[in-house]
């Protein structure tokens, strides 16, 4: 389904860079097959030739209209003017995946007005070692193949969801803005290790094999995480006592908030995002 199509990036950021390292390393795609274009930034095009074999764009027009899978990467913000420098080039046949948080498939398709088949999707920068998760949702002209084929392409980098639309905001919050939230918490555990003795350097890998080791126990076990934490907490033991600091510190209500308010920023971006068009189209 895949074999020779090429695909087009607008926008150079963090999550064009690391679904190109997937797409390259998956061998979805060749090099030569990935157009990048930025907004200005060429210095960006040029580290991402250099480093990829990439090509940069500066006829984005030109390259919009022969390329298979046009993926939009841009702030959302940035979607208007991307749109209009778009008009014209894109047509049904090809496939449009815009990863923008909180932008619905419907003002994408406004803007290019060509009933494109354009597929939303929310993954994460875990693209680039091919674990990502995705979630994506097909728009309005939006075929079975084309959404096939953006199934394909996450699947490739990772796990992929088909669902609602509405449901995308809350991927975000989740999954989308979710290594984020990991990261975080591997940088407090290496500081406590220090706290308690562990050089940073002994910290890392014991740190990373206690994650790594959870996510497998996870996965190959099937069992819930409640019982796995359950047979780690031996009576009155260490992991009880601290445990009970992280219930002090109501740490899942706060793991909560911060899922629920970042799903609500999302929501809050595509709420502006349209307002705008709304304007702009009076
Ligand atoms: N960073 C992440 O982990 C994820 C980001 N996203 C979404 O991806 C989008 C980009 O996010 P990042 O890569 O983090 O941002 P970024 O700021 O690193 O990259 C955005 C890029 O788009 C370029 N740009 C803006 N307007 C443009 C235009 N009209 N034509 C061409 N290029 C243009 C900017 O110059 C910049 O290089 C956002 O909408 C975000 O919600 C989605 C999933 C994960
Ligand atoms: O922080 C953000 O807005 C983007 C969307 C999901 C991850 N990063």
């Amino acid at each position: 389904m895949l074999d020779g199509k090429t695909f087009f990036f607008i926008g150079a950021g963090n999550i064009c860079e690391s679904m190109i390292k997937g797409l390259l390393s998956a061998g979805i795609v060749r090099p030569g097959e990935v157009r990048v274009a930025n907004r200005s930034n060429q210095d960006r095009l040029t580290f991402l030739r250099n480093y990829y074999g990439i090509v940069p764009v500066q006829d984005k027009k030109a390259v919009a209209s022969q390329s298979d899978v046009i993926i939009f990467a841009m702030k959302p913000q940035d979607v208007f003017t991307a749109l209009s420098e778009l008009t014209g080039s894109i047509g049904k046949n090809q496939l449009i995946i815009s990863v923008l948080a909180g932008v619905p498939t419907a003002l994408i398709e406004e803007g290019l007005s060509c009933e494109a088949a354009v597929v939303r999707a929310m993954p994460n920068t875990s693209c680039a070692v091919l674990e990502s998760a995705t979630g994506i949702s097909g728009g309005r002209y939006a075929t079975p193949d084309k959404l096939a084929m953006a199934e394909e392409i996450f699947r490739l980098m990772g796990e992929v969801v088909v669902l609602e639309e509405n449901l995308l905001d809350a991927v975000t919050g989740l999954s989308g803005s979710g290594p984020a939230y990991i990261y975080y918490l591997v940088e407090a555990m290496e500081k406590a290790g220090e706290a308690a003795g562990i050089p940073r350097e002994l910290a890392r890998p014991l740190v990373l094999k206690t994650l790594l080791g959870a996510t497998k126990m996870l996965l190959e076990t099937g069992e819930q995480p409640e019982v796995l934490r359950q047979q780690v907490t031996s009576p009155n033991g260490t992991t009880m006592a601290g445990i009970n600091e992280l219930n002090k510190g109501n740490f899942q209500p706060v793991i909560r908030k911060a899922i629920l308010r970042a799903t609500q920023r999302s929501k809050e971006l595509g709420k502006v995002i349209v307002e705008r068009q709304v304007v702009t189209s009076n």
